[in-house]
């Protein structure tokens, strides 16, 4: 399976359209490529917390109908990223999108966890409330985004739910960036699947951004690593090495569920 990872320069010095024009064409030069992957609100960008009421669309907004097309030209799976969307009957929220190669939806998940803690997109945007999968020839996706990274028992249901590749599109910041490689290679290792996370690079709203979009196999090893900059990072693998690994070090059939706390 082929994997480019697209990590896009976010900055206010490009308009959400010159970049939305821009990234559709990265994407049809992708034809070939198995799946593609965009990183977390590159419209905006993930700390532009002031635009996003501004820029946020609907579900089968601008960018959606440019992605959709984008995918369907190349021919490719697509995971276009997140995109900031207004549900007419509710909130904001962080929306990842996934077209099959014809262009179809094939899955729309809402970030479970915002970031922000008591600020930014944990404010302004609503929380999702359900595990997402999509079902590729030879891999079964499963989404989280960003911030959802930090929290493995969200993986763990991904898992369970039969992901093999986890997909990871987001706007780290630089000043985090270790914890973004580790926590990539944490959630392969535990949940021995592949892990293909995608960052953006520049700086938006003061931010700089990590960049270091990583993809690594079920093993932990680190098969790709992107620079700082705006760039594609491509990758094959097999995907069968996550039924291999899981049959010859079958660590997750070992899990203990419904511990319980001690008693008093
Ligand atoms: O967890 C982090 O350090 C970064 C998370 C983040 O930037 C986000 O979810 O947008």
């Amino acid at each position: 399976m082929r994997a480019s990872l697209l990590q896009i320069d976010v900055n206010e010095g490009e308009s959400v359209e010159s970049r939305r024009l821009r990234v559709a064409s990265l994407v049809r030069e992708q034809a070939g490529a198995d799946l593609v992957v965009l990183p977390e609100l590159w419209t905006t960008g993930a700390f532009a917390y002031e635009d996003f009421g501004s820029a946020a669309e609907p579900l089968e907004g601008p960018t959606y109908e440019a992605m959709a097309k984008a995918a369907s030209d190349a021919g490719v799976w697509l995971h276009a990223g997140s995109i900031p969307e207004r549900d007419p009957d509710g909130p904001l929220y962080n929306t990842s999108l996934v077209f099959s190669p014809s262009g179809d939806l094939a899955a729309a998940y809402r970030k479970i966890h915002r970031f922000g803690f008591d600020k930014g997109e944990a404010v302004l945007m609503g929380a999702g409330d359900e595990l997402v999968t999509v079902r590729l020839p030879g891999t079964t996706l499963g989404v989280a985004t960003c911030y959802d990274l930090r929290f493995p028992e969200l993986f763990r249901g991904l898992v369970d739910a039969g992901a093999e590749t986890l997909v990871i599109p987001a706007g780290w910041p630089e000043r985090r960036r270790a914890h973004w490689t580790l926590l990539a290679q944490a959630r392969a290792v535990e949940n021995q699947a592949f892990v293909l996370a995608c960052g953006t690079a520049g700086t938006h709203a003061g931010v700089p951004q990590a960049g270091h979009s990583i993809v690594v196999d079920p093993w932990g090893e680190v098969l790709a690593q992107a620079g700082a900059g705006e760039q594609i990072l491509t990758v094959e693998f097999d995907p069968g090495k996550v039924a291999v690994t899981r049959d010859q070090f079958p660590a997750l059939k070992d899990r203990m569920l419904g511990l319980t706390a001690p008693r008093r």
